[in-house]
């Protein structure tokens, strides 16, 4: 078995594309997953799955639902309550086809399909952004490797960065291209319907409302990014983990993930992880940091990580929708809210995303580094 990391690539073939960014601590080359017989101890997790419980008996467990196909005001009171409980749910009746979202997806696997030496074209790039195929950074500082492949892009790069995995811009590019930007269209259609929502479950919504500016100036400089993981089956599933334990950290994602689940919420009193459904053509919702902060602390950011497959392979693709880097994230105070002063410092996403960073490997949230202490709240 051919075991490639960046040490064991970097002085042998340093033309390598995937080196070279090795050598910048960028991206690693990942292992070749097809055909692996064992899990290689560069990927063996210890302790992942002691909080596999049966799930709790009262039906607690059962991920929320919400359907947008009553029209979407008749759906923000079960937006609210998911978001407020669980800080995530799946999402149906939201007007996107199954259909088209498995047509996505055969893209998506198409990419991960090809030869090994034309997705390193792609590989992330030193000062290249959060793009291209590799692990995104804050990933790689795990002492484990997980069992993914990903792919990460800003939606209006899709045209170029492609290019690099497709010189040829082929059949293949085009279709590759053109099923991403239809998802992207979708995705960021939903996003505007779904802030509406989530402001209108706040008791937020409308021009004159307190947070009518807000929610404006949020919904016409929201930035997307697509990733795109693919897990491979497994030999041995218990060993290894797709996707750790993560919050994301922007204001809220979409993840479509393919029929095979494997996608888990982090659930509390008892910890557990709660499995969400492969679901055909639903789209899972989860709420990230910066909107925890927005909405000072009133919807919460939920821990979730995917498990892998012994049988099949899984791809899954969430939809990052965040502010622009140079906006400061600050919590909405009104009259509904339980907390009558903001309760979190503003912060910036890339702000937020060196704190987390500098935490990384302690017991301290980057949540709870900006969170105000009640003493500076009387004083201020
Ligand atoms: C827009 C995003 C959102 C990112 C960073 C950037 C691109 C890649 C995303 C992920 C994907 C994997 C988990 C995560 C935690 C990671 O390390 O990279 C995500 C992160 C975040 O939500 O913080
Ligand atoms: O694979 C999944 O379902 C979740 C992926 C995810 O959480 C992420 O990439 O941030
Ligand atoms: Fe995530």
């Amino acid at each position: 078995m051919q075991i490639m990391t960046s040490s064991s690539t970097s002085p042998t073939s340093p033309t390598s594309p995937l080196a070279a960014a090795a050598d910048n601590g960028v991206a690693a080359a990942y292992f070749n997953f097809r055909g692996a017989e064992r899990v290689p101890e560069s990927h063996v997790w210890k302790g992942m799955h002691e909080k596999d419980t049966a799930p709790v008996a009262d039906g607690g467990d059962a991920v929320p639902v919400v359907d947008m196909s009553g029209g979407d005001d008749a759906a923000v009171a079960a937006v609210a309550r998911a978001a407020e409980e669980w800080g995530g749910f799946l999402l149906v009746g939201h007007g996107v086809t199954a259909e088209a979202l498995a047509r996505v997806e055969a893209q998506a696997a198409r990419l991960f399909a090809l030869p090994a030496d034309d997705k390193a074209r792609g590989a992330r790039r030193p000062g290249g952004g959060n793009t291209g195929y590799g692990v995104p950074p804050y990933l790689l500082r795990y002492p484990k490797q997980m069992w993914a492949e990903g792919y990460t892009f800003p939606p209006p790069a899709i045209r170029d960065e492609f290019r690099r995995v497709w010189p040829d811009a082929g059949d293949d590019y085009h279709r590759f291209c053109s099923a991403m930007e239809e998802y992207d269209a979708s995705m960021r259609a939903l996003g505007e319907r779904l802030l509406a929502m989530f402001f209108k479950a706040l008791g937020l919504a409308g021009d004159d409302a307190p947070g009518g500016e807000t929610e404006r100036k949020i919904r016409d400089t929201l930035t997307s990014t697509i990733h795109l993981n693919m897990f491979p089956r497994c030999p041995d599933p218990d060993q290894v983990v797709g996707l750790a334990a993560h919050t994301d950290s922007g204001f809220f994602t979409f993840i479509l993930q393919s029929p095979v689940p494997g996608l888990q919420l982090l659930r509390h009193r008892p910890d557990r992880w709660v499995t969400v459904p492969g679901t055909p053509g639903a789209l899972i919702v989860v709420v990230g940091d910066l909107f925890h902060v927005l909405t000072n602390g009133r919807f919460h950011s939920v821990f979730h990580r995917a498990v892998v497959n012994r049988e099949r392979d899984r791809i899954s693709m969430p939809y990052f929708l965040g502010p622009p880097a140079n906006m400061k994230v600050t919590p909405l105070v009104t009259a509904g809210s339980p907390e009558s002063k903001a309760v979190y410092q503003a912060v910036t996403w890339p702000e937020y995303m060196a704190i987390r960073d500098k935490l990384f490997g302690t017991n301290i949230s980057a949540l709870s580094m900006i969170r105000i202490a009640k003493e500076e709240d009387k004083e201020s």
